[in-house]
C-alpha cells in the first residue's frame, strides 16, 4: 500500500467488508456476506472455534495469567485470517516496531510516542533522536522515589513544622483520568491500602469551583501538599485551579509557604500524557509509595513485552468491569480512546471516506446491569468488554447464603456475554408459556458481541496490565485505520472560543462593555448568563466555604 493511500482501498479491507457486511446496488440488496447469515448462537456451537479465539498471557501456571475470550465476536476462522491480512495490509508490525523504536510516529507534531519507555526495565534501549530515553526515565524515578520516600516518612514539613499527609493533585484529561483510574483501584487492594493508611489523595480537574470546594472539604492547609500536573502548563483549567490552591495555601499560612505546599510536575518526554509518566507516578507514590507504583509499571511492561513479541492471533489487545475497584477505568479508557482515535483524516490529511474512534462508556458491574443494560441486550448492538477478576480482594461469604459475594458478581460477570450472544427466540418463549401479546417484547435478538478478559486478580500488577492493554489495543486500532492516534488537534478549537468568550465575559462584567461577536444564539445566552449579578464582587478574592 502507498503511503497515502487510505486502508480501505485495499483488496484486504473490500474483502473483510464482503465477508462481514450487506452490498446494496440501486437500492436493492447484492449480496450478503457471510458473518450477516451467521448468528452467534451458532458460532458459539463449534467448540474448536471457541476454543482458538482465546488468548492467555501466562505467568508461571495455566491459571496464573489474564486471559481473553473473544469467541463472542462476530468472526469466524476466516474473518481472522481476512482481519490479519488487513493487518498486513496496513503494515501493522512494521507500525508496532517503529512505536517500539521511538521513531517519530505522531508526524504532525514530530514526536516519537514514548509510552512504553515509561515502564521499559533499566537496561532497555529505546531512541528518539538517536538518544536512549530509558536512562532519563530512570533518572526521573529515581528521583521521585526519594521524594516520596522523604515525604512519606515525615521528614517534609510543612510551614508550620507538621508532616503532610494529604496530596491533592490537581490537572484534567490525561493528567488527572489515568491517576485517578489506578488510585480507584489501588485503593482496594489490601497492600496498597495498608500503605496509605492515614492519607488522602484527593483530584481536582474540572475548573468549576464546586470541585474546587469538593477538593479540599476537610482538609487543612497546613498538612496538605498541592501537586500541579500538566504537560504543557498552559491548559487554562488547571492553571486556575492552580492559582485557586495558591491562594488557599497563602490565605491560610502565608506566601512563604508555597515552597512548602506546592510542587508542580510535568513530563519531559515527548510522549502523550501517561499515568506511567511522572504525571501519574509522582502523586501515586506519594500516596501508596514507590515500590507500589513501580509494581504497576511492572505490570504494564509485561504486556508491552507480550504485545511485541506474540503473535496477532494470541495478542491481548466498551468496557464493563465487574470490580468496583476498576469504576474509574472506563472514564479514563474514554480519554484515552476518542481523544486518540476520534479522527476524520488519515495520518497523511486525506479525508476518510468511513468513521474512526469507537464511543467509550461503560459502569461497573453489576450497577451498568440496572442502567443502560436494556439498550445493550435490546436496543442497539453495541459490542462490550467484560472484565473480571477470579480472587476479590475482599471476599465476603454469609453463613446461609449459596454463594460467596464474589461469586454473586460473578455470576453475572458469566451470564451478561451468553444473554447478549444467545438471546431469547420467540420459540423459547412460546414454551414457557409466555402470552402472546409480551412474546416480541421478551424477545432477544442475541447475536450480540463481547469479549470476556479474567484477570487472576488485581494488584497493582494487573492494573498495569489491563491499562497496558487498552493502549496498545487502541494504537493497533490506530494503526490499522491509517490515523495518528497521538495528536488531538480536535480539541483546540473550543479551546479558542471559549477564549474569546473570557475575553467577553471580563469586558462586560469589569468594563460594562455589551457582548458583541457571537451569533444571536450565543449572544443572547451569553446576555441572559450576565444579566444576573455574581453574587460576589469580582474585586476581591473569594474561596469555597469547606
Ligand atoms: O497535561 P496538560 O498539558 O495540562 O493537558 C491536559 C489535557 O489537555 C488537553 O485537553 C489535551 O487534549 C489532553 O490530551 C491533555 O491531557
Amino acid at each position: 500500500m502507498a503511503s497515502s493511500a487510505l486502508i480501505c482501498d485495499t483488496e484486504q479491507w473490500k474483502g473483510l467488508q464482503a465477508h462481514y457486511d450487506f452490498v446494496f446496488c440501486r437500492g436493492e440488496q447484492a449480496h450478503v456476506g457471510a458473518i450477516q447469515k451467521t448468528h452467534l448462537r451458532d458460532l458459539m456451537d463449534d467448540a474448536e472455534r471457541c476454543k482458538a479465539m482465546t488468548a492467555c498471557l501466562l505467568v508461571d501456571s495455566e491459571y496464573e495469567g489474564i486471559f481473553l475470550d473473544y469467541s463472542r465476536q462476530r468472526a469466524t476462522g476466516e474473518t481472522m485470517e481476512k482481519l490479519f491480512k488487513l493487518a498486513e495490509a496496513a503494515k501493522l508490525k512494521e507500525k508496532i516496531e517503529k512505536l517500539y523504536r521511538g521513531d517519530k510516529i505522531n508526524s504532525t507534531e514530530n514526536r516519537s510516542v514514548l509510552h512504553v519507555a515509561l515502564r521499559a526495565p533499566r537496561d532497555e534501549v529505546i531512541k528518539s533522536d538517536g538518544v536512549n530515553v530509558v536512562p532519563e526515565v530512570w533518572g526521573v524515578k529515581d528521583k521521585i522515589k526519594q521524594f516520596s520516600e522523604t515525604f512519606r516518612s515525615g521528614s517534609w514539613v510543612g510551614a508550620t513544622g507538621k508532616s503532610l499527609t494529604n496530596v491533592v493533585s490537581v490537572g484534567i484529561g490525561g493528567s488527572f483520568l489515568g491517576p485517578l483510574f489506578v488510585h480507584a483501584a489501588l485503593q482496594t487492594d489490601p497492600e496498597a491500602a495498608e500503605s496509605a493508611k492515614g492519607r488522602q489523595l484527593r483530584f481536582l480537574a474540572n475548573v468549576d469551583p464546586v470541585d474546587v470546594a469538593r477538593s479540599i472539604k476537610d482538609l487543612d492547609p497546613e498538612t496538605t501538599l498541592v501537586v500541579v500536573v500538566s504537560k504543557t502548563f498552559t491548559t487554562a483549567e488547571t492553571m486556575l485551579n492552580a492559582r485557586t490552591l495558591k491562594e488557599w495555601i497563602v490565605s491560610s499560612l502565608g506566601p512563604d509557604a508555597v515552597a512548602k505546599h506546592m510542587i508542580a510536575v510535568s513530563t519531559n518526554l515527548e510522549s502523550n500524557v501517561s499515568v506511567c509518566s511522572a504525571v501519574g507516578v509522582l502523586p501515586l507514590s506519594l500516596q501508596y509509595g514507590f515500590p507500589i507504583v513501580q509494581k504497576f509499571l511492572e505490570g504494564a511492561a509485561s504486556i508491552d513485552k507480550h504485545f511485541r513479541s506474540s503473535p496477532f492471533e494470541k495478542n491481548l489487545p466498551a468496557i464493563l468491569p465487574y470490580s468496583q475497584a476498576l469504576e474509574k477505568l472506563a472514564p479514563h479508557i474514554q480519554q484515552l480512546s476518542m481523544e486518540s482515535n476520534g479522527k476524520g483524516v488519515s495520518i497523511d490529511g486525506v479525508q476518510l471516506p468511513f468513521e474512526t474512534g469507537e464511543i467509550d462508556f461503560g459502569e461497573p458491574g453489576t450497577n451498568g446491569q440496572h442502567s443502560f443494560y436494556q439498550l445493550i441486550h435490546q436496543g442497539r448492538v453495541i459490542p462490550c468488554d467484560f472484565i473480571g477478576v477470579v480472587k476479590s480482594q475482599q471476599p465476603v461469604y454469609l453463613k446461609g447464603e449459596i454463594v460467596s459475594n464474589h461469586d454473586e458478581l460473578m455470576s453475572n460477570f458469566f451470564a451478561q456475554p451468553d444473554a447478549l450472544a444467545y438471546g431469547k427466540t420467540p420459540e423459547q418463549l412460546h414454551g414457557e408459556k409466555v402470552p402472546e401479546h409480551l412474546i416480541p417484547h421478551k424477545t432477544f435478538q442475541g447475536n450480540r458481541p463481547s469479549l470476556s478478559l479474567l484477570l487472576p486478580s488485581l494488584s497493582a500488577y494487573e492494573i498495569g496490565q489491563l491499562l497496558a492493554i487498552y493502549e496498545h489495543r487502541i494504537a493497533v486500532q490506530g494503526f490499522l485505520w491509517g490515523i495518528n492516534s497521538f495528536d488531538q488537534w480536535g480539541v483546540e478549537l473550543g479551546k479558542s472560543l471559549a477564549s474569546q468568550v473570557r475575553k467577553s465575559l471580563h469586558a462586560s462584567r469589569v468594563e460594562g462593555k455589551p457582548v458583541q461577536g457571537f451569533n444571536s444564539s450565543t449572544a443572547s445566552l451569553l446576555t441572559r448568563y450576565l444579566a444576573v449579578e455574581p453574587s460576589t464582587p469580582y474585586s476581591t478574592t473569594t474561596l469555597p466555604k469547606v
